[in-house]
């Protein structure tokens, strides 16, 4: 499928700093957003319907799958996730961006449908680091952070599918890099349809 806007695809095994890392990039980038998904997992603490995820039970989600509303869902850690039609469509139709923050299954079964997606994959810079990260999160029990340990491994497997990797040592490295993937990809879809110039900076010259 072909759409005017940029389609940007994070995924990361839990802890590596994903969704710390996009909401920063989000706060410096207005021409970004988010894609909001459907899951079925209970909501956290402060997480709102429509704001984090739209939370559905598994019959709403069934029969999201059988209309075919889902771009693409997956199981992760147990429960299902997807991002929905509505979620992107009408944004990347009007020329807009989008970054779509969801597990490495999810985004190769993007990659099939919008070949144009740019899929990152962000890293930690060791296991010893990420297992920290959750620790320090305090979201999890030791036993979920094992398994989302064990899961990481699988998920880090598949780094390699993936366009631009990002290790996440330092926050702000990792942020300037990815602000840097979305600068190189707007350059790139301006330069391809180069029927008029690209203008960088606020224009006064009226
Ligand atoms: N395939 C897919 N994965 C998603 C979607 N939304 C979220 N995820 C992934 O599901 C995983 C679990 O997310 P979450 O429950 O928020 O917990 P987290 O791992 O602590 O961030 C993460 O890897 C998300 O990126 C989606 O729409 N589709
Ligand atoms: N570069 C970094 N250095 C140290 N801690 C980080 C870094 N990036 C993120 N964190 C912290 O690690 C934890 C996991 O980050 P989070 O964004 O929730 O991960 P994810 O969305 O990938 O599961 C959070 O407590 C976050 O503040």
């Amino acid at each position: 499928m072909e759409y005017a806007g940029n389609l940007f695809v994070v995924a990361a095994p839990s802890g590596a700093g994903k969704s710390s890392l996009v909401k920063a990039l989000l706060e410096l980038d207005a021409r970004l957003a988010v894609s909001v998904s459907h899951t079925t997992r209970a909501p956290r603490g402060q997480e709102q319907h429509g704001r984090e995820y739209w939370f559905v039970d598994n019959p709403t989600f069934d029969a999201m799958v059988a209309r075919g509303d889902f771009y693409e869902w997956a199981q992760v850690h147990g429960n299902r996730y997807g991002t929905s039609r509505q979620a992107i469509e009408a944004r990347l139709q009007a020329g807009e961006d989008v970054v779509l923050e969801i597990d490495f299954q999810g985004a190769l079964q993007i990659k099939q449908l919008f070949a144009q997606a740019v899929l990152i994959f962000i890293l930690p810079p060791s296991w010893e680091e990420l297992r920290q990260r959750l620790q320090r999160r305090g979201e999890d029990s030791p036993e979920v952070i094992e398994q989302r340990m064990a899961n990481a491994r699988v998920e880090v497997a598949q780094a390699r599918q993936f366009d631009y990797i990002v290790v996440n040592a330092l926050f702000e490295t990792a942020l300037f890099d990815l602000k840097t993937i979305v600068h190189a990809q707007r350059l790139k879809y301006l330069a391809q349809r180069r029927s008029r110039p690209a203008v960088f900076g606020a224009l006064q010259l009226n």
